[in-house]
């Protein structure tokens, strides 16, 4: 299962946009703010709604700003770059006092409900809009998809760079009529775009139960069962059926030893997407699809992340 690690900055009220964005330009799923001065203001009905709100966690001066990473993320590295580009804020004239930054790891129960407050329709490729199952949209241009998602305990909102990265490898490659395999679905998110793309199969598998269940949801969420099949799996092991394009969002340590499989379970130029991989390994993976007689078609990053368009090229008999 994901974990969840949520960095609380308090810091005064000043640096509060300045200090959200920051964070979402490292790469957090979402941002709250504990401002002491909003929660004063809020109206009586809020007493009863789902947010179980807290005067305590609102502080006299200054405010608290939340944002959320998970174990895929460099975490090392994020509170470092975070505590020096906020330290930098004082050479852009917003003055940085009484700073403290604390990692909490989130309890999964409390990150179900507590990313939703955060979570809106994101149109995250050329063609696809994510919206949250509770929200209602209205398409604004003809032959926008949309995928609805509820993504509860797994990891896939959309927005984290890997799954981006993916969506647009998807975008780039499914042709009509595709058969698709999901390797580490999460959410269901990938499985279900490659059918908004035009995959007519797609057999999406997870190591983690609570994963399955979440695909499940979410493509019936999308009334996708007939096209969508999921199930737990140990990457492609025991399965037998070749797919023209596979998608896997896992990490490099994953993803290399899995080379010479994904190669096998492809038709003749089917392609291969590989995702989750931290720029310092990129040439690690390339090296081994050369390796493994593939061809490099596309090396996308977005932010520290890199995702590998490659196809497979027939071996020689
Ligand atoms: C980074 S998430 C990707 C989720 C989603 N596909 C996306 O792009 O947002 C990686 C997923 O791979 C799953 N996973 C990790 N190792 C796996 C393995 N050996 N076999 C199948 N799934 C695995 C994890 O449980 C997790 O749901």
């Amino acid at each position: 299962m994901t974990e969840w690690k949520e960095f609380s900055v308090a810091v005064n009220n000043e640096a509060k946009e300045a200090v959200s964005s920051i964070l979402m330009e490292l790469g957090s799923s979402g941002v709250s703010i504990s401002d002491r001065h909003d929660f004063l203001q809020l109206p009586e009905y809020c007493e009863d709604t789902l947010w179980d709100l807290d005067e305590k966690d609102f502080p006299e001066d200054g405010v608290i700003i939340k944002g959320y990473f998970t174990e895929y993320d460099e975490l090392d590295r994020i509170e470092k770059d975070l505590t020096h580009q906020i330290k930098e804020l004082n050479n852009y004239g917003i003055a940085i006092d009484h700073l403290s930054i604390t990692i909490n790891d989130v309890k999964v129960e409390e990150w179900s409900s507590a990313w939703k407050k955060h979570y809106h329709p994101v149109n995250v490729t050329r063609f696809l809009t994510i919206v949250p199952q509770w929200e209602t949209y209205e398409k604004s241009f003809s032959d926008e998809r949309v995928a609805y998602l509820d993504p509860g305990l797994a990891f896939g909102t959309g927005t984290h760079p890997t799954t981006q990265l993916c969506l647009q490898a998807l975008e780039t490659c499914v042709f009509p009529e595709a058969k698709l395999f999901d390797v580490g679905t999460g959410s269901g998110i990938l499985s279900i775009a490659a059918h908004l793309f035009g995959a007519k199969e797609v057999h999406a598998y997870d190591l983690d139960e609570v994963a399955v269940k979440s695909a499940r949801d979410n493509i019936k969420l999308n009334k996708l069962e007939e096209i969508i099949q999921v199930r737990a799996n140990d990457l492609l092991k025991g399965i037998n059926a070749k797919a023209d394009i596979i998608a896997a969002n896992i990490l490099t340590e994953v993803i290399l030893p899995f080379i010479p499989d994904a190669y096998e379970r492809l038709e003749d130029n089917g392609y291969f997407i590989a995702s989750g991989i931290i720029m310092d390994k990129k040439d690690k993976v390339i090296e081994s699809l050369l390796e493994h007689d593939f061809e490099i078609l596309q090396i996308n990053q977005m932010k520290d992340w890199v995702a590998i368009i490659s196809k497979k090229i027939k071996k020689e008999e």
